[in-house]
This record gives structure tokens, C-alpha cells and sequence, in this order.
């Protein structure tokens, strides 16, 4: 694994790491002048001199300040006609020593109205080092270039987010590209924060790593999945020359109500895309002409249903022909006691949506004693108020916090669903009975707002049960096809708009991703 380009940490955790490489030698001038010329690069590349000629420099009173006043330095010597507006009279050191070379090559010094003609800005005003909220030249800088609609290049995070919990300290920017140097914070990979990021990068500087592990240590607890690595390794997966259906899986899909008949064709559509061997669909028995007509290629066991059209019961079933089963998606809360038969089942189980909830259904208590005491993987895939249903007293928790004390409850691998989908399973190297309450959290960094529409979470479910069911483990089967998902419709958002990313598109769209996809991953 690449600790630099995987591990997301806190703003305490960067600092301790920078005093190592401060302490070994590397003076704190030389690093910000090399951060500050990949800056520069990268911003070059970005935004050419054409048509970006005019260019506004944020500075605070920090390193982050410092960084812009280099940044400002380089730009001026390209050639660019550079303006600096710093709200703040007192400044670190190093960050006024640039200030005043900056003055003396005669970049001007300018009042904040005058950065309104610019046609980039760059935001150098706060970095990890805010630590209380932003008011008064600060917040009325911030707030006014957030009303101007010139695009702005944060340094290393949009000014006024923190950078641990990504939420706005009184106000932030609203970038249009965020350059995070280092190490990927925290807060730029939160829910709260995707609002302001823009496009997010990250700009190495060579920091070694053994400093990164001396600081981490061998259980770092927060980590970003990288999309072009985990595709280019796991998809597609490969099938031996004589392989037999039955080689490449059987899944079992418990889906479907009268009222929610198309979640469960969504969610076949979505194992049917991950190439598993066999595909069977247990229905209310009213649904199986639909699911036969929509997938004929699928077994469809109709089950006996309730009066409102949801399955009652399953029939007798041989569970060893599966190697996974996935349910919930449209069953409705009418269904029977259906969960706690599978969870009784031996086979890796997916629980999704209804699932969900009628496992929340049957309390604290019971989750808690009979998930950890499963033969074998469990998958939750959450949305927020799915979680907060199953896990209600941890409702008032920060969300990764939460996310990692209910996999240490249930023993299951959770997927917890938003805009970025966080993932975390227990340990695969302790023991079970000494799992540690610190499990890995993995984060999916890009995703796109087109999915936020009724049926996206069938169809990953579906891609879930589909992978389970070929042995991949939970953990991967979870990180693969959020990946895929999220991937494929960032990939279809360029042809058809956020607006045109319906369910059956994604699914249908899959596989055609797949062809040739490095280049199909949409560049933040
Ligand atoms: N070390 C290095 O060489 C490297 C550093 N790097 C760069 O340095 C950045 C971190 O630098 P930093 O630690 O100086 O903090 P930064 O975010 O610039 O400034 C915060 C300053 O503002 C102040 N302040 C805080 N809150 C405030 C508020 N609400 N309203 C007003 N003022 C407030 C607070 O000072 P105070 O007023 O508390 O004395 C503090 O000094 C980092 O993000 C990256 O860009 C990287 O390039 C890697 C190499
Ligand atoms: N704003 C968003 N940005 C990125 N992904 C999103 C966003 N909103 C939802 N998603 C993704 O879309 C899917 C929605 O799933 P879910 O909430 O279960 O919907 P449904 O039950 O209607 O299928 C999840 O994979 C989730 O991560
Ligand atoms: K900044």
C-alpha cells in the first residue's frame, strides 16, 4: 500500500509528521519553497497564462499564507499580473519574509474590492492551523469572493474548513479546485466538506516514509481508496478457460414486494453485471412473470406472499448452492421473519434497505448477539438513516466514529452510504475475540450527486451479492463495487448530466466502463 497516496490523516497527525522531517534536517523554508513551486505547477497547468492572466493572492497570517506569497512570487515572474490582498497585519516569520519580497519585486499590495477583477484566485488564507472560527476581515474576504464568480485554487484546504472535521468554521470558501499538500486531511475526504472542495488533488512533497509510518504506526484507522489502483487490480475478474457456471458463484437475491417490484430488478441487474455464474430471485410469487420477462437468464423462486404482496415466507431451500445471499432490497416491512432466517443461514449475506431495517427491528440485543455469531460474512449497507435506525444510541456520533464502533458490535462489514461512502470492516489480521474497537475505515473519494436518485443503492447491492458470491471477501466485494458504481456514473455524468444517471443506465452501463476505463476515470 502507498501510506502517502492512501492515508488520510489530522491536521496533529501532519505536524507531528512535518517536526520529523523538520528534526532531520529538512529546513522549514525549503520546504514550503519546494511545496510552493508544486503549487505553482500545478496551477500553471490548470490555469494557463491564457486567459488566466490576472490572478488575486489570499494570503494569511500562517504557512498557508506563506505558501500563497511563494506561489505569488513565481506567478509575477511568469509573467502574470499578480495582486496580494492579507487581512491579517501580524504574520509568521517565514510567511512575512516572503510578504516583504513579494513587496520589494513590486507586487502590489491591494484592498480586497480590487482582487474583483481577477480571473483566478488563489486562497491561501488558512490551512490545517485554524483552530476557532472565522470572523471579521477574514469571514468578509471569504464571503465576498464566495459572491464573485471568478474561480478560486484553495492551498491545501478552502479556507474556514477544519481540517479534521471538514465543516465550515463560521464560513469557508467555496473552491473551485482544492491542491491538498501532503497527505490527504481528514476533513477534505467528509460529507461536510464536498460542498467546497471543487476538484480535489493532492500534491505530494516526498515525504519518507518511515516518517509517515513512525507517526501512523501499523493500525492507522482512516484510509482513501484509490479508484484507478483497485480497479485496474480486482475488475475485470478472470475466469479460468474451463471454468463452469457454478465456478463463478451462485447468488441468492430475497427482494421484491407488489410495492416495490422494480428494486428488485434493479438489483438483479446489478449482480448480473458482476458476471456471477448463477443468478436466483426469490420473489412474492405474484412478481415472477415480471422478474422472468426482465431477467430470463435468472432462477425466480416465487414465495408465498402476505396479503399486501410481499414475501411471507421462503420455501424449502438447499443454502450450500449459494455462495452468498443478498436481501432487501423492495421487500417492503410487510415481509416475514425473513432476516433472521438468513442470518441463521451459514452463507455470506448482504442486507440492504428493508433488510436493514427489519434488523433494526429486532433491537440492540439480538443484532449484537447474533451477527458477531455468524459463520460467515455479514455485509450492512447503510444510507445515515438506515444506520441511525440500526444503531441509535450511536446516532449523536461523529459519523466515521460511529461507523467503527458498530462494526466492532455486529462483527459485520459496513458500507455506510452518502456522498462519501465510508466502508469498514473488521480486522482481517486479530482474532475475533480481540477485535479492537479501531477498525480500518476506508473512504470512497469521489462519487457524483447524479446517484442521489431512488434506486442506485439496488443496483449496488446487487454489484455487492454478485462479487460475495464470486469470493471476494466483504471488505473487498464492498470497496470494488462502490468504486465501480460511483466511477461508472462520474463516467456517464459526462455524457448524459447528473441528470441522466437513472438506475437502469448505471446498470446497463457497467460493463462498457469496464473497456478500456483508465481512461473513462474522470480527472478531479
Ligand atoms: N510547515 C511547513 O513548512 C509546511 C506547511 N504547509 C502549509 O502550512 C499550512 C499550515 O500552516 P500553519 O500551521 O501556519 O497554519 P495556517 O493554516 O496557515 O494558519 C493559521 C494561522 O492563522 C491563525 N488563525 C487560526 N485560526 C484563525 C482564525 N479563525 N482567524 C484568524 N486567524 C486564525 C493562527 O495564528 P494565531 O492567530 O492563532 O496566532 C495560525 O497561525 C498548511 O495548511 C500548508 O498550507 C505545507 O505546505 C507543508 C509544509
Ligand atoms: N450526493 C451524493 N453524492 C454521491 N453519491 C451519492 C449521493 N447521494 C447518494 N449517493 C449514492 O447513491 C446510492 C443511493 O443509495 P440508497 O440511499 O440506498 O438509495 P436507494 O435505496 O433509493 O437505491 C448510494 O450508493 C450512495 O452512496
Ligand atoms: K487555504
Amino acid at each position: 500500500m502507498n501510506l502517502a497516496s492512501q492515508a488520510i490523516v489530522t491536521a496533529s497527525q501532519m505536524q507531528a509528521i512535518e517536526t520529523l522531517i523538520f528534526q532531520a534536517g529538512m529546513p522549514v523554508a525549503s520546504l514550503m519553497e519546494k511545496v510552493a513551486l508544486k503549487i505553482t505547477q500545478r496551477l500553471t497547468e490548470l490555469y494557463p497564462p491564457e486567459p488566466y492572466k490576472r490572478i488575486g493572492i489570499l494570503a494569511g497570517s500562517g504557512h498557508n499564507g506563506g505558501d500563497a506569497l511563494v506561489v505569488a512570487r513565481e506567478l509575477h515572474h511568469q509573467g502574470r499580473q499578480v495582486k496580494i490582498y492579507q487581512p491579517f497585519t501580524k504574520s509568521k516569520p517565514l510567511t512575512r519574509v516572503h510578504g516583504c519580497y513579494a513587496q520589494s519585486l513590486g507586487i502590489p499590495f491591494v484592498a480586497l474590492a480590487d482582487l474583483g477583477d481577477c480571473d483566478l484566485l488563489v486562497d491561501g488564507l488558512f490551512g490545517f492551523g485554524l483552530d476557532r472560527d472565522v470572523i471579521g476581515d477574514g469571514a468578509i474576504a471569504i464571503d465576498t469572493i464566495n459572491s464573485w464568480q471568478i474561480p478560486v485554487l484553495s492551498i491545501d484546504l478552502p479556507s474556514g474548513i477544519h481540517s479534521d472535521r471538514g465543516n465550515a468554521m463560521g464560513t469557508a470558501i467555496r473552491a473551485t479546485h482544492t491542491l491538498c499538500l501532503g497527505l490527504w486531511k481528514r476533513g477534505l475526504l467528509s460529507e461536510a466538506a464536498s460542498p467546497y472542495i471543487g476538484n480535489l488533488e493532492r500534491i505530494g512533497f516526498d515525504i519518507p516514509e518511515k516518517s509517515i509510518q513512525e507517526i501512523l504506526g501499523d493500525r492507522h484507522p482512516l484510509w482513501r481508496i484509490d479508484p484507478l489502483e483497485v480497479i485496474s487490480d480486482r475488475l475485470p475478474i478472470a475466469r479460468s478457460a474451463i471454468a463452469h457456471k457454478y465456478d463463478i458463484g451462485h447468488l441468492l437475491l430475497v427482494v421484491g414486494s407488489e410495492r416495490y417490484g422494480g428494486a428488485a430488478i434493479l438489483a438483479a441487474l446489478g449482480a448480473k453485471a458482476t458476471g456471477v455464474g448463477m443468478l436466483s430471485i426469490a420473489v412474492p410469487h405474484s412478481l415472477k412473470p415480471l422478474m422472468l420477462a426482465q431477467v430470463p437468464d435468472a432462477l425466480v423462486i416465487g414465495c408465498t406472499e402476505t396479503p399486501s404482496g410481499a414475501i411471507a415466507s421462503l420455501p424449502d431451500l438447499d443454502w450450500q448452492k449459494y455462495q452468498a445471499i443478498a436481501c432487501g432490497c423492495g421487500l417492503s416491512l410487510d415481509a416475514g421473519q425473513i432476516v433472521e432466517q438468513l442470518i441463521n443461514s451459514e452463507q455470506p449475506l448482504l442486507l440492504d434497505a428493508d433488510g436493514l431495517n427489519m434488523l433494526a427491528a429486532m433491537g440492540k440485543v439480538r443484532i449484537n448477539q447474533q451477527l458477531p455469531n455468524r459463520n460467515s460474512a455479514t455485509v450492512l449497507t447503510p444510507h445515515w438513516g438506515e444506520f441511525c435506525r440500526l444503531f441509535p444510541d450511536l446516532r449523536e456520533v461523529e459519523r466515521l466514529a460511529a461507523l467503527q464502533i458498530a462494526v466492532s458490535q455486529t462483527q459485520s462489514t459496513i458500507l455506510l452510504k452518502g456522498a462519501r461512502t465510508a466502508i469498514a470492516s473488521p480486522s482481517d489480521t486479530m482474532p475475533r475475540s480481540n477485535f479492537p474497537a479501531d477498525s480500518q475505515v476506508w473512504i470512497n473519494p469521489e462519487s457524483t450527486a447524479a446517484l442521489a436518485r431512488g434506486g442506485s443503492g439496488d443496483v449496488l447491492a446487487g454489484m455487492i451479492g454478485g462479487l460475495l458470491a464470486q469470493g471476494m471477501t466483504a471488505k473487498d466485494a464492498a470497496i470494488v463495487a462502490t468504486l465501480w458504481h460511483s466511477q461508472t456514473a462520474r463516467w456517464l455524468v459526462r455524457q448524459r448530466t447528473e441528470m441522466g444517471v437513472d438506475p437502469v443506465t448505471l446498470a446497463q452501463n457497467l460493463l462498457p466502463f469496464l473497456q478500456d476505463y483508465p481512461s473513462k476515470i474522470v480527472k478531479t
